[in-house]
C-alpha cells in the first residue's frame, strides 16, 4: 500500500506540476524506495547529526547513504526539468511561487541550488509522509471492521457517488472521518521521531531542568502520543477518543487529547500545509472506503488462522 499511495501523492500532488508517471512506467518506480531510504537517513542524521559531521554515515549506513544520494540527484533533476518549463503554465504548483519570489530587499530570486534544496525538501516532506499516514489509516481500518463499517456508514449518508468527494463542507462535517485518521496518526505518527532543537544562548528551563545553550532537545512525537496521561489505553486505536459526544468522552478529555497532538509539530517550523495535509488524508480515504471496500488480504487471514 504505501508504494502505491506514495507513487499517487508524488505522481499527482507533486511539486513539478505534472505527474511523475510512477505506475505507469516502471522505471519511475525505483524512486519511491529511494524516498523511503532517504527519509530513513534524515531521521538518523537529524537525531544523530554527529555521525554527518564526523562523515560516518558513509561507512555505517552505506546503503541508505547511497540511496539517498540517488535520492538528492532524482530531486535535482526535477527542479532543472521544471525550471526549463519556468512561470510559462497555467498550473500554479509550488515552483510557479518559487521561481516568481522575488527578496524584498535585493530583488533577487532564488538561485539554482536554493531551487534544487526546496525540491528535495518538498518531495520529500510532502509524500513520504502523507503515504505513510494513508497506509496506517487503512491499517487500522482494515483491522477494526466496526469502525470500518461506521466510517463507511458515515460517508456513504453523504456521498452517493466517488465523484461527489472533494474539499467542500460537507467533507469537513465528516467527524468520524476526522477521527479516524487523527486516531492513525496518534498511533502511527508519519514523522514519529525526535525533531531536534538548539538551545540558544542563556540556556532554558525545562520541566526544573536546566538546560545548557547549544544542547539538541527534543521529544518523539511518538513517546507524546502515547503518553497515557493524555491518551488513555494509549496502544488501543479507539477514534470515538476524538468525539466529544462519544458515550466515554466529555469536551474535556478531548481537548486534552487535542492539547498533546502534534503529527504536523507546532510553532514556525511545524508543517507549512497542515489544512492541505489533512485534507488530501480526508478525500483519499473518503473516496476509498465505501467505494472500493478495503480489507484484509485473504494471504493475512490465513496467516492469522494457522
Ligand atoms: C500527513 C501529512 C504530513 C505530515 C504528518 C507532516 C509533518 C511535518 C512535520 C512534523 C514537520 C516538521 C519537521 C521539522 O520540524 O523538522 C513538517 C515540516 C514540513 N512539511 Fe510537512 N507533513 C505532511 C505533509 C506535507 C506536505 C503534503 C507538504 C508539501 C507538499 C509538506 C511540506 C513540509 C515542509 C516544506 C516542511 C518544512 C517546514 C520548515 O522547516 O519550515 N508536508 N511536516
Amino acid at each position: 500500500m504505501i508504494p502505491i499511495l506514495g507513487a499517487l501523492v508524488i505522481g499527482f500532488g507533486g511539486i513539478a506540476g505534472y505527474a511523475f508517471e510512477m505506475l505507469e512506467r516502471e522505471d519511475n518506480r525505483h524512486v519511491i524506495d529511494l524516498i523511503g531510504n532517504a527519509a530513513h537517513m534524515h531521521l538518523i542524521l537529524g537525531t544523530n547529526p554527529t555521525i554527518k559531521t564526523l562523515g560516518l554515515n558513509k561507512v555505517l549506513f552505506s546503503k541508505i547513504y547511497n540511496m539517498r544520494m540517488q535520492y538528492m540527484a532524482y530531486s535535482k533533476a526535477q527542479a532543472a526539468e521544471r525550471q526549463k518549463v519556468g512561470l510559462d503554465t497555467d498550473r500554479k504548483d509550488f515552483f510557479y511561487y518559487l521561481l516568481n519570489a522575488r527578496d524584498p530587499e535585493t530583488g533577487q530570486g532564488f538561485t539554482g541550488p536554493e531551487l534544487w534544496g526546496e525540491s528535495n525538501l518538498l518531495i520529500i516532506a510532502g509524500s513520504d509522509t502523507t503515504s505513510t499516514a494513508l497506509a496506517s489509516a487503512f491499517f487500522y481500518l482494515v483491522h477494526n471492521p466496526s469502525t470500518l463499517a461506521n466510517l463507511t456508514k458515515e460517508i456513504r449518508t453523504k456521498f452517493d457517488d466517488v465523484e461527489q468527494i472533494h474539499t467542500s463542507p460537507e467533507l469537513n462535517s465528516c467527524h468520524y472521518l476526522r477521527a479516524v485518521i487523527d486516531e492513525s496518526m496518534r498511533l502511527s505518527p508519519p514523522v514519529g521521531g525526535i525533531l531536534p532543537r538548539e538551545v540558544l544562548a542563556g540556556g532554558l528551563e525545562i520541566d526544573g531542568h536546566h538546560i545548557p545553550a547549544g544542547t539538541v532537545v527534543g521529544v518523539p512525537h511518538y513517546a507524546i502520543h502515547h503518553n497515557p496521561s493524555y491518551y488513555p489505553d494509549p496502544f488501543t486505536f479507539n477514534p470515538d477518543r476524538w468525539i466529544a459526544e462519544s458515550p466515554a468522552e466529555t469536551k474535556d478529555t478531548v481537548a486534552l487529547a487535542q492539547s498533546a497532538f502534534c503529527p504536523f509539530s507546532v510553532g514556525p517550523r511545524g508543517c507549512i500545509v497542515i489544512n492541505f495535509g489533512e485534507n488530501l488524508e480526508d478525500i483519499f480515504v473518503a473516496k476509498i472506503v465505501p467505494f472500493f471496500e478495503p480489507r484484509r488480504s485473504w494471504v493475512y487471514e490465513i496467516c492469522e488462522r494457522d
